[in-house]
């Protein structure tokens, strides 16, 4: 069932909309006498409805900028909002309910449960809020409607990760994040994998951000960020993303 809420006028606004706005925002690590600045001073919008792609060498500053947006990290200075919303202020409750409710997570290890089915890993995250879609539905959408009651041991991959995608959609987020969700998978099941963030995005205009290393990638996105030695080095805007399918790396 969908909450007719969180479906309200989504779309890619490329103007004002913003769903998320970083002012400033800086992560510094402190190891013994080592600071790392993982992220330094950072300001930027993402826009409802966009998939907006966050290329980078390693160690660039990739996954700490998407840590921060999911809430699963602060920042050291700086302020992060979420449709208004200011996540400094929030206290760990409020933290928790934005990062169940508002976002989907997908991990390059798919991160499921090995204990339970495909169905029950999906059941378990829409248990977590408030209308979610229904789970078969979406296991449906993810082309896994005869695999449900399989163990993640008994899956290919790319089949894994097409639960996680079920698991994160299930709870029609508001924002997708993806930390380089085609890592473990070959060429071809990459493309399906990332046709599928495309239709949820379509479908369901969650905003989609992905983290990855593979530059073609940002070919499907309406925005492209370059990431630099802890800054954003380039935006780019795509006129015309393509489709995953016609990506090529
Ligand atoms: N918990 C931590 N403690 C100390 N340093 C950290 C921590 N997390 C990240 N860093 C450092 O911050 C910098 C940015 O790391 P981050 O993981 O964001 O990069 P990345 O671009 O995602 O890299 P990769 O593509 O390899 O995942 C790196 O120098 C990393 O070593």
């Amino acid at each position: 069932m969908t909450n007719p809420r969180k479906n309200h006028e989504r779309r890619a606004d490329m103007t004002n909309n913003a769903l998320m706005r970083l002012n400033r925002v800086t992560r510094t690590y402190h190891m013994g006498e080592v600071t790392v600045n993982a992220l330094k001073e950072t300001t930027l919008d993402v826009y409802q409805g966009e998939i907006l792609v966050i290329l980078g060498p390693s160690g660039s500053g990739k996954s700490t900028l998407l840590n921060i947006m999911g809430g699963m990290d602060l920042p050291t200075t700086g302020e992060v909002f979420f449709d208004k919303h200011n996540l400094g202020l929030a206290n760990d409750n409020q933290l928790t309910s934005y990062r169940r409710n508002e976002i989907g997570f997908v991990f390059q290890f798919y991160n499921l449960i090995p204990d339970l089915t495909a169905r029950e890993n999906v059941e378990l995250a829409a248990d977590l809020v408030d209308g979610p879609l229904a789970v078969a539905d979406v296991l449906r959408d993810v082309d896994l409607a005869d695999r449900m009651d399989h163990f993640p041991s008994q899956m290919s991959g790319g089949e894994q990760q097409r639960v996680s995608i079920a698991r994160a959609a299930v709870k029609n987020p508001r924002l997708l994040l993806c930390d380089e969700p085609t890592g473990a998978l070959d060429y071809q099941t990459g493309k399906l994998i990332l046709a599928l963030l495309v239709q949820i995005n379509r479908d369901r205009g969650s905003t989609v951000v992905i983290v990855t290393h593979n530059t073609p990638i940002g070919d499907m996105a309406h925005r492209v960020i370059r990431m630099r030695d802890g800054a954003i080095a380039e935006i780019r805007e795509n006129a015309s993303p393509l489709s995953p399918e016609r990506i090529e790396w």
